[in-house]
């Protein structure tokens, strides 16, 4: 099976295009293998990509994260897919209808950036509180596709993200699902800095497309950034940039930035 090694902003996916239909079940082992940092290629997760066979116009999209869990949503992994229908088509195609877990999601590749929507529902204040470098510290909730949490905090460096995240993502608060966690710093009217601890992966990981929109969500929803263009500065040093959707600002916000394919190859 040929695979494409590919990563949306330093969040980085093993990518299988047209493969077999084959059960869920056996993806999530795969992905399981797969992602594995030593024993594998090594990745956040596993995407596969195929037309939709009710509609060929659209790519059926499945993203499992590294410990096989399904993904409802991940902004990045859309983006990727994005890319690399516009790679397979020569650049000619630029403007793509991408379906993960039912929803539609649209996706625009222009020079600069790779461009999808992610619709943002339900915000909930104060869901979580913890103490962080002994200052209790809340997290709001935001669902922007998946679980998202969110606290604003004054140095997102000085945060032991994997630590703190461990424990909001284990939270009672947010049982049985569970979370990922973002912490976020406010760094103008229209940028923010960023940290994501990743369920499904466990771990903190270098971008997050849809922790990017709710953090986005949640800096706007208080006050501390503008309601348009905003830029999120992560741990890959390639920020994502987070804008209202045109005809549902309140409704959805489209997330873009850099793709970059590492590798391909053949699994063994
Ligand atoms: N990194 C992804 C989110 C993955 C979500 C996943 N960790 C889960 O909630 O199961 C993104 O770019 O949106």
């Amino acid at each position: 099976m040929e695979f494409r090694k590919v990563h949306g902003a330093g969040n980085d996916f093993v990518l299988v295009t047209n493969a077999e239909p084959r059960d869920a079940t056996v993806w999530a082992k795969t992905a399981e293998r797969l992602c594995a940092r030593r024993t594998g290629v090594g990745a956040d997760g596993l995407v596969i990509s195929r037309p939709a066979e009710d509609d060929t116009d659209v790519l059926e999209v499945a993203c499992f994260n590294a410990d096989g869990s399904a993904a409802t949503m991940c902004g990045n992994a859309l983006r990727c897919v994005a890319w690399v229908a516009y790679d397979e088509s020569s650049g000619s195609t630029t403007a793509m209808k991408l379906r993960m877990a039912g929803v539609m999601h649209e996706a625009l590749v222009d020079q600069a950036a790779v461009w999808v929507t992610a619709e943002v529902g339900a915000i909930q204040p104060r869901v979580v509180q913890t103490i962080i470098n002994g200052r209790p510290t809340w997290f709001d909730s935001a669902h922007t596709g998946t679980e998202h949490v969110v606290a604003v905090v004054d140095d997102v460096d000085a945060i032991h993200a994997e630590v703190v995240g461990r424990v909001v993502r284990h939270h009672k608060n947010v049982a049985p699902l569970g979370t990922n966690v973002n912490f976020v710093q406010r760094l103008g009217r229209q940028a923010l800095k960023i940290r994501t601890y990743e369920r499904g992966v466990e771990a903190e990981t270098l971008s997050c497309g849809s922790g990017a929109v709710a953090a986005v969500v949640v800096a706007t929803m208080r006050g501390l950034v503008a309601k348009r263009e905003v830029i999120v500065h992560n741990r890959a040093g390639e920020p994502l940039t987070v804008r209202p959707h045109d005809d549902r600002p309140n409704r959805a916000a489209w997330v873009g930035g850099p793709v970059t394919q590492t590798f391909e190859g053949v699994l063994a």
